[in-house]
């Protein structure tokens, strides 16, 4: 029997920002090794989520642990790719040097120098995102593609359990999202994978498991987007057309429908 407690659970979260709603009622549960989608269009609340999960931010109600403790007291065990635009890439630092800063929350002491293990662990993370060759290049002057291959290195030089990736293919084209989302497949042997985006066409077929947000949460235990999850987190009539990777048609929004938000 397995008595490990899930990855994440978030349980009956109700999350209110300038008075008005962003979560309500949203109850998710991750376990070990899942890749698991979270979807919903802009403004759905999607990074809200994933900053409750990492307790950046504390819900109005509702509790979240991470392998059974609270955010905070789990912390090292997560590593966190936030959106690509919140990087400032012309910062005049080498790609070593930003995979490295991922060691900065495992120094103990802000007098501690980062160490051979520090070293070592930004080095297998180059390895693991294909980018060793770039090492000494400045940041700002790589491709998107390898860009976002860095920010991953750089989470997952902390060594995380979990790694919680916000938008990740947002500005890559489909070659290189199926190319990052194949380094995601292996990446999952060792670790449990939460990903948000609003680009449901870009999913990747290894993902397991699939939730919609759109303020609530609706989840589906396995990897196909439903046109209930859809129609119930978007408000909008959907067509679904599956071909292994899901693609979907969205019409019109009918207003009498969207009024929600
Ligand atoms: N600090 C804040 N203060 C006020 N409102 C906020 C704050 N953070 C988020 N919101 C609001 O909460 C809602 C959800 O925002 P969130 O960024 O979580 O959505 P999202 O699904 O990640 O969107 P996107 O796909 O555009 O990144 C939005 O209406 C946003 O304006």
């Amino acid at each position: 029997m397995n008595t490990k407690p899930p990855v994440i659970e978030v349980e009956q979260v109700n999350l209110f920002q300038n008075g008005h709603p962003v979560l309500e009622d949203v109850s998710l549960t991750v376990n070990e090794h899942e890749f698991h989608a979270i979807i919903g269009p802009n403004g759905g609340g999607k990074t809200t989520l994933l900053k409750v999960i990492l307790g950046l931010i504390r819900p109005d109600s509702g509790t979240v642990r991470v392998m059974g403790g609270t955010p905070h007291a789990m912390r090292a065990h997560l590593g966190y790719v936030p959106q690509f635009r919140t990087f400032d890439f012309q910062f005049p630092i080498s790609v070593e040097d930003m995979v490295v800063s991922g060691r900065l929350g495992h120094l103990d002491s802000p007098f501690r120098r980062l160490s051979h293990v520090d070293r070592e662990a930004a080095d297998e993370a180059m390895a693991t995102m294909e980018i060793t060759h770039l090492r000494d290049r400045p940041i700002h002057d790589i491709s998107g593609g390898e860009r976002q291959r860095a920010i991953i290195a750089r989470a997952l030089a902390g060594k995380p359990s979990v790694l919680l990736l916000d938008e990740p293919t947002v500005y890559v084209d489909s070659p290189t999202a199926e190319r990052f989302y194949d380094i995601l497949s292996r990446l999952r042997e060792t670790m449990t994978i939460v990903l948000v985006t609003h680009d449901i066409t870009a999913l990747s077929p290894d993902v397991t498991h699939i939730s919609c947000v759109n303020r609530r949460l609706f989840t589906h235990h396995d990897n196909q987007i439903t046109e209930e999850m859809i129609t119930g987190a978007y408000h909008c009539p959907v067509d679904l057309i599956a071909h292994g990777i899901p693609h979907r048609v969205i019409p019109d929004h009918d207003n009498r429908v969207f009024g929600g938000r």
